[in-house]
């Protein structure tokens, strides 16, 4: 048995067979590249959502009770398989979300990295003992004993951006300290997902132990995050939806990775050409569609000619089309993804922006576009905008650039250029972002690096040690001699 049923169509997981909806209904997913259909994937009900959380449930315990080092080589033989799939998940991740099949590869390649580190990671995970004497009236005869011990069922809520990579950042932390999973899939992506899914169920996955569950948000999404059986949650996608679901769901602990406006403050005495290729990567891979992508510039005004130049001649070089093509910049995921750009840079424009480089418009595909002299008053100027297009707002210092900042809805990360490293620490401790990059673009990785957002970007911390803590919880037994 194997996920595929058919040319285009998918299977989801269940209890380790895969099944179709018993309806029949399926979702269909169109390549953002030509709009043609990639595959079908079953559109569960709700009575098969709760079919499968109960059984998830079930056996939970029985997999929490597994020797950690056993889970530890079930997540190491996962990686393995993945690795033997790269060239089948970068195809689909290409064909589904519109990343270039060497981006697509790249992605499983970093997931098989990650899940080997978290299957490292989580060995070392240790609890503490602690002598009741260090608080008055109490004594060394009290003790306590704090295990670290999993929530019970995980429900991971991954995107369409990394489909593979945000979905086991998420499954692997959550399998490795004994909790069971259920896996929501973002539509687009979801067959990437199913894929990867099929490594771990290749590498041994116990029955049971993560369920998928497919299907249209607007039927199932308020069902699974409000499940009682369901006892933590960890989603990545955009902020309104994560609003929603911390709403929705209460009592339990979320981890949250939303939007972001990652913003890139260049002062007078940086590296100017450093500086510039590292703003053009960070804004404009896989087209700006990523919670990390530097999303606005903050540029000094006596180098900010300087600097737009040299970005304008580097964006200017870009491959821009299909990703079936390889360009760097790609279609959009969808067409209102592409709108929304487009009206940002309308209003830009109409509200006195100059426009730098103007990206082509053809349907979902945007070329990238440079707008220089944003202001305030500007919609992109605090708008996630999440697509080829960087607005550049000019200063005449960092005070001026960390005050806007303080006005940034999202704190995410934030990326300083300058060669005065004395400076940089000064403005990163003026900042209320989850990251500062000195000199460098704006990025989620090195994966074992803490990675969160603060306002509107998130809440709790990612990266796999930090993922692996969220991932558990305090059990105290305290022994009274
Ligand atoms: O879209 C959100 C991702 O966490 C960004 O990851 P990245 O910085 O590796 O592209």
């Amino acid at each position: 048995m194997t996920v595929r049923q058919a040319e285009n169509l998918f299977y989801t997981l269940l209890n380790n067979k895969w099944m179709g909806s018993g309806s029949g209904e399926t979702i269909q997913i169109y390549s953002p590249d030509d709009n043609e259909v990639v595959g079908e994937v079953p559109a569960l009900s709700q009575e098969e959502v709760a079919a499968a959380i109960q059984k998830t449930a079930d056996v939970q315990e029985t997999w929490e009770a597994k020797e950690i080092h056993e889970r530890s080589a079930l997540l190491h033989r996962w990686a393995e398989e993945l690795e033997k799939m790269t060239d089948e998940i970068g195809e689909m991740i290409h064909k589904e979300v519109g990343k270039t099949f060497a981006a697509g590869k790249s992605e499983v390649e970093r997931t098989a990295q990650l899940i080997r580190y978290t299957a490292e990671e989580g060995l070392r995970t240790q609890g503490s003992f602690i002598q009741g004497d260090a608080f008055p009236g109490a004594t060394k005869q009290t003790k306590a004993i704090v295990q670290k011990v999993p929530h019970g069922v995980v429900l991971a809520i991954s995107p369409f951006n990394y489909p593979v990579n945000l979905a086991a950042s998420k499954i692997a932390p959550a399998l490795i300290t004994g909790n069971t999973v259920i896996f929501k899939p973002a539509t687009q992506g979801s067959i990437s997902g199913l894929l990867m899914v099929q490594a771990l169920v290749k590498a041994g996955l116990p029955e049971g132990v993560v369920n998928v569950v497919t299907g249209r948000g607007a039927v199932i999404g308020d069902f699974i995050v409000t499940h009682p059986l369901i006892d933590m949650i960890t989603f990545t996608g955009g902020t309104a939806t994560g609003k929603h679901i911390s709403k929705k769901a209460s009592m339990i602990p979320i981890v949250l990775e939303l939007g972001g406006k990652d913003s890139a403050i260049v002062l007078e005495d940086a590296d100017l050409n450093k500086a510039a290729k590292e703003i053009v990567n960070g804004a404009l891979s896989y087209s700006g569609q990523r919670c990390t992508a530097i999303k606005r510039v903050m540029v000094v005004d006596s180098v900010a000619d300087e600097l737009i130049g040299k970005v304008k001649e580097m964006v200017s070089g870009l491959k821009v089309g299909r990703s079936s093509e390889d360009a760097s910049v790609t279609p959009m995921i969808d067409q209102k993804s592409a709108d929304f750009v487009t009206n940002l840079i309308e209003d830009a424009r109409n509200k006195g922006a100059t426009v730098v480089l103007e990206g082509i418009k053809e349907k979902n595909l945007l070329g990238p576009t440079l707008l220089d002299h944003v202001t305030e008053e500007m919609e992109i100027a605090w708008k996630e905008q999440f697509g080829p297009v960087l607005p550049f707002m000019r200063i005449e210092n960092e005070r001026e650039a960390i005050a806007l900042e303080k006005r940034n809805q999202y704190g995410l990360q934030v990326s300083v250029f300058t060669n005065n490293l004395e400076n940089a620490f000064s403005i990163s401790d003026k900042l209320n972002v989850g990251t500062i990059q000195v000199n460098g673009k704006t990025s989620r990785g090195p994966d074992h690096f803490p990675f969160l957002g603060v306002k509107n970007s998130g809440q709790g911390v990612q990266g796999i040690g930090r993922s692996i803590d969220s991932m558990l919880r305090d059990k105290v037994l305290v022994l009274n001699f």
